[in-house]
This record gives C-alpha cells, structure tokens and sequence, in this order.
C-alpha cells in the first residue's frame, strides 16, 4: 500500500494559539477521522495540508513529493470539500461540469453525471437556488469526478440531516473502494467516523493526542470515552 499522505514532525505557530509536532499518515486505503473540539486546529493542519500556510519545522509529503518539489501534480490528486459552497450562484451543475473539465485532465464526464443523478441534483437548476444539502451533495459530486487519490474533507457533512449523510457517507466509502484512495474527514460528528473510518486522529488544544486505527481504539472502549479519558488528563498519549 503506497503512502498518500505523511505529516512529519509539524509544527506551526499563531500569536495565541500552536499546532505542535504533529505527525500522521494516510495509506491507500485508510479513511482518517479528525476529531476536536472548537479551536483544536483542525483548519489550520488542512491549510498546512494544501500548502495555504507556512510552517515552523517538519515535512509534509503528498503521494511520495513536496510542494517544493511538485505542487501541480500534488493538487491534481486532491479533492477538497469544505463546510461551504464555493460555486457562483448564477451556475448550474451542468456549466460548473464544464469550467472543471477544463481545469482538470483527470475529469470523467461520465462519473459527474451519475452522481448528479444518484444525489438527485437538477443539471439546469442555479446553484443559487439549491438548499445547503444539495450544495454540499454537488461539492461532492465535483470533488469526486476528478478521481482524486486523496479527498480532504473539513466539516463538509455538518447541517446535512442523517439521511443525506449517510448517502454521501457511503459514497465516499464505495468511492475509496473503488479507487484505492484515502480520505481525510474533519468533524464534530462521532457517529460519521464510527460508520466510515478506520484512522482515527484526535487533535486536543493543538496537540495530536493520538492518531490510530479504530480497530485499536476501540478495543478499549468507545471513542468517546477515550477522548473523554484525554481530555480529563487519564490516559496520556
Ligand atoms: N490566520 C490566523 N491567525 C491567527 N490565529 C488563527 C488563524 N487561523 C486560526 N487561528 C487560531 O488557531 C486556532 C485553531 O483554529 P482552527 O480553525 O484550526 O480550529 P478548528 O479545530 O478547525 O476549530 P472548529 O472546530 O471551530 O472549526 C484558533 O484559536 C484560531 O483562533
């Protein structure tokens, strides 16, 4: 299983707040899970992730390469959601097909068309006019259709009812089957990383208490009580 993502030694200071010697890796394969509360630094490691900010010490590898070394063939294989809809409101998912065909060689017209139609999402209808959810179910069906060997995901299932989420929760899931890739999920939802991943990380006041797979986690207990354990000072990592 070749590596996707390995986050070495990072650290990255604020004036009041520091994200101190993180460490985590990715593997074909793996869906990650990265809980905290508000504040944790979960953002801030995604910035560090997609090279939006710079960094004290350490090393972060995406697919075997630095973005010294290579940030264009790095980004093609990203795919990214985020807790909000990017796309211009005045666009329909059918012209917003057509601007990614043109920025990605990787774009599978196809694959776009069949999760337009699995999530329901109208080809004609203004981004506009479309609630949260099918704004998130259409950031999904982009982020997907450019086969993306690692999807970054910060927040993107929050606000969407249990019904949606499992929907896209599973896509995702037969998405990484499929494909051999890696996702990495920021999120308060527990329940959304008991279903789909198999790493866990846990980021507490900008230290990565642990970062492991579920398998062993819970072992031990539920999730929430081990974070429960962290957090009252129990279990050191
Ligand atoms: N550009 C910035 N300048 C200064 N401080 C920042 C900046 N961006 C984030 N921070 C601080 O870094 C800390 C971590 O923020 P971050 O957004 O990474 O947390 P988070 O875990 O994603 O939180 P949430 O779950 O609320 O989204 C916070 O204290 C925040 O104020």
């Amino acid at each position: 299983m070749n590596t996707l993502l390995k986050v070495s030694n990072i650290s990255k200071d604020y004036p009041n707040f520091s994200l101190n010697d993180i460490n985590l890796e990715i593997l074909e394969g793996d869906i990650m899970g990265l809980i905290g509360e508000n504040g944790a630094g979960k953002t801030t490691l995604f910035k560090l992730i997609l090279n939006l900010t710079s960094y004290k010490n350490g090393t972060i590898e995406l697919f075997g390469k630095n973005y010294k070394e290579d940030e264009k063939f790095i980004k093609n294989k990203i795919g990214i959601v985020l807790d909000q809809c990017h796309f211009h409101e005045l666009l329909n998912p059918q012209e917003i097909g057509r601007i990614f065909s043109n920025i990605y060689d990787t774009w599978d017209k196809k694959s776009y068309a069949s999760y337009l139609e699995r999530f329901n999402l109208p080809i004609k209808t203004k981004v506009g006019k479309f609630s949260k959810g099918m704004k998130v179910k259409l950031s999904f069906a982009v982020a997907l259709s450019h086969k993306p060997k690692l999807l970054l995901l910060d927040e993107a299932t929050s606000g969407l009812d249990p019904i949606m989420r499992v929907d896209i929760l599973d896509t995702l899931k037969e998405y990484v089957i499929e494909n051999n890739s890696g996702v990495l999920i920021a999120t308060h939802i527990l329940s959304d990383v008991e279903r789909i991943a198999n790493k866990l990380s846990f980021l507490h006041k900008g230290d990565l208490v642990f970062s492991e797979y579920t398998s062993s986690i819970t072992k031990n207990g539920s999730i929430e009580s081990l974070m429960e354990k962290f957090i009252k000072g129990e279990v050191r990592k």
